[in-house]
């Protein structure tokens, strides 16, 4: 079975066979989701690359962890992640929280980053008020509380006209997050701040966005593009906070391009 413990938390994942001359990509999910997030894309890249998905801490099938959650926890699962797969250098895809946990890896063990795309994340994603709003709602009626405008921010208006049966299946996806796990990635999100950080990240980085992102807007994700030096900046056309779903064929051009172009000898089979 795709588990692995370490550090005291199982973590759920899935291993995906590539060209043994590419880096491995790990894809980290986003608040109030699951690895299967990613699975479009993953199709699309397979046999090209090694890849690993996992569902973090509190969501999917993975522990929720105890106490207050933060990023660095997160991080320490990453990191635990990496050496218990043997990885000596990465490619980290964060989607939001996600693209959080990929800068503070980054920031606490920099030998393991051969570059990081960052996706619909920045580095700082709302407010105190805004996230103890959010808290305070769902301790006291639950995800379904904010389910919906939830999906408002992770979709446009043309995917809940056209695609209402991945519309229900991620309400069920994120309704269906263990109830300590969200609240805990919530606090995660609010104490997170890497705007500091960021501004000393080394790696080639490629900021995405969807165009109509109610959560990470494209100002937002540009302002942190704007933060890491060289990094490059794309918007994609025609989605809301989660493009791997979305718009699966844009998101995939856009790391198969950059994937390509960085310097390593890994990657120099083209
Ligand atoms: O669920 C949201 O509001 C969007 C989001 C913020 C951080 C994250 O990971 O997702």
């Amino acid at each position: 079975m795709p588990f692995v413990s370490i550090g005291g938390i199982t973590l759920h994942h899935r291993v995906i066979e590539g060209t043994a001359a590419a880096r491995p990509i790990i894809f980290i999910n986003s608040l109030g989701t699951d690895f299967r997030i990613w699975d479009d894309v993953v199709a699309r890249l397979a046999g090209e690359m090694p890849m690993l998905v996992y569902d973090k801490r509190g969501h999917g099938l993975s522990d929720i962890g105890g106490g207050v959650g933060s990023i660095d926890d997160h991080v320490d699962d990453l990191s635990a992640l990496i050496d218990h797969f043997g990885f000596d250098k990465v490619v980290l895809c964060g989607l939001s929280v996600g693209g959080m946990v990929a800068q503070g890896l980054y920031a606490r063990r920099p030998e393991l980053v051969e570059a990081l795309i960052l996706s619909d994340a920045a580095h700082k994603i709302g407010t105190a008020e805004s996230w103890n709003s959010r808290i305070a709602t769902v301790e006291r009626d639950g995800i379904e509380a904010i389910a919906a405008g939830v999906l408002k921010v992770w979709f446009t208006p043309d995917f809940h006209a056209n695609r209402a049966a991945e519309l229900a299946g991620c309400r069920n996806m994120l309704t269906r997050q263990a109830l300590p796990g969200y609240i805990g990635t919530c606090m995660a999100v609010r104490d997170a701040d890497f705007t500091d950080s960021a501004r000393r990240i080394a790696v080639p980085t490629l900021c995405i966005v969807g165009d109509q992102d109610g959560s990470t807007p494209p100002d937002l994700v540009r302002s942190l593009a704007d933060l890491i030096p060289g990094a490059r900046f794309e918007v994609i056309r025609g989605a809301g906070h989660i493009p791997c779903i979305e718009q699966p064929d844009a998101l995939t051009a856009l790391i198969r391009d950059f994937v390509a172009s960085l310097p390593s000898e890994k990657h120099a089979h083209g």
